[in-house]
């Protein structure tokens, strides 16, 4: 059996395409709201397969071969903590994407350091929910030290719709799925402001070179920002309105109300990223700008005058 803990939008379309493929899953919510009875999740259009069990039972995690922890990135620390009993030495799949701002690490960290006995990999790279749940064909990469143990899980979780990837490289891969939310609210921001398709361009373009900057930094293998947890995944955040991180940047830009209650986890992650940078000195000065938007500390205006303003230098 495969548990999935978080029964969001993520932790809903992994579990559905997972039993559509034929394995037995568990989808441990923190709050039922009637979903083991409708078998509907208020956040997606797809009927929940008869073989998902939904439970709010932490017990049923004993069971599990390998456990996917769909919550948000600054939840993931806690929510391990409370199942630590249930999941001390199992297959640890974060599917998060962010980087704790308490300690500055990632989710793979996360898990190591509340869970010294499990195996912690990584699921990530471009994908939105609603496609995964409609069966839509998606490409994902699977990140796991322990190769033996990422090969299994690889095939686990790769379904006929869902083909994963696999690499070694947990800090490339987290580092990729982290940033790129940043990056997104800023070209979010630049579009929301009308200032156009080839502000974004810039963004992307800027904003990459500071994913490979910081990942560098962080010992990331080069190669793994250019695959789909990196390059990937920012291209499709950066450019769609499905995005949440994309649809705050546009928020923020056009000076429109913010959804405070959506899962936007660039916000919290461009503040750790900048603290990372300051730290480490490097320079990472779209991330940055995206923190003191975010928390509303400066203008657009502000903004877009502070990045033109910078010293021209080479490519
Ligand atoms: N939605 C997507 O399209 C998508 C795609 C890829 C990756 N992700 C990643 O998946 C992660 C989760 O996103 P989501 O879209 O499912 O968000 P969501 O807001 O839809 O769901 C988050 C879930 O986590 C649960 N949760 C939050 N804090 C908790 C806690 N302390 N204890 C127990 N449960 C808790 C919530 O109850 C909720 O069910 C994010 O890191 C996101 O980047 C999302
Ligand atoms: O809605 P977002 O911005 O969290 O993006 C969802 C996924 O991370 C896209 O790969």
């Amino acid at each position: 059996m495969i548990a999935v803990v978080g029964a969001g939008a993520f932790g809903t379309a992994l579990a559905i395409s997972l039993a559509r493929d034929g394995r037995a899953v568990t989808l441990l919510a923190r709050d039922l709201r009637g979903m083991d009875q409708t078998r509907r999740s208020p956040k997606l259009d797809v009927a929940i397969p008869a073989n998902v069990l939904i439970t709010d039972d932490a017990t049923q995690l004993q069971s599990a071969e390998c456990v996917l922890m769909a919550v948000p990135a600054q939840s993931l620390r806690r929510v391990l903590e409370t199942h630590h009993d249930q999941l001390a030495n199992k297959r640890i799949v974060a599917c998060c994407k962010g980087i704790d701002l308490e300690t500055l690490t990632g989710p793979v960290a996360s898990i190591s350091a509340t869970l010294p006995d499990a195996t912690a990999a990584i699921l990530t790279g471009p994908s939105f929910a609603d496609d995964i749940a409609a069966g839509l064909p998606t490409a994902l990469t699977l990140a796991c030290a322990d190769d033996t143990a990422g090969r299994a899980l690889q095939q686990t979780l790769s379904t006929a719709n869902l083909r994963l990837y696999r690499t070694t490289d947990t800090i490339g891969a987290e580092l990729g799925g982290a940033l790129k939310n940043v990056i997104a609210i800023a070209c979010g921001v630049a579009i929301g402001a009308g200032l156009g398709d080839s502000a974004r361009a810039a963004l992307m373009t800027r904003g990459f070179a500071e994913m490979q900057r910081l990942a560098g930094a962080l010992g990331a293998d080069p190669q793994t920002l250019t695959g789909l947890s990196g390059l990937g995944d920012l291209a499709l955040t950066c450019t769609s309105t499905l995005s949440r991180n994309y649809r705050r940047g546009l928020a923020l830009g056009a000076g429109d109300q913010i959804d405070a209650a959506a899962t936007v986890e660039g916000a919290a992650t461009s503040v750790a990223v900048t603290d990372l940078g300051q730290a480490r000195g490097i320079d990472l000065p779209v991330c940055t700008i995206v923190a003191s938007l975010c928390a509303q500390k400066i203008s657009v205006e502000t903004a877009l005058q502070t990045l033109l303003s910078r010293p021209l230098k080479e490519e």
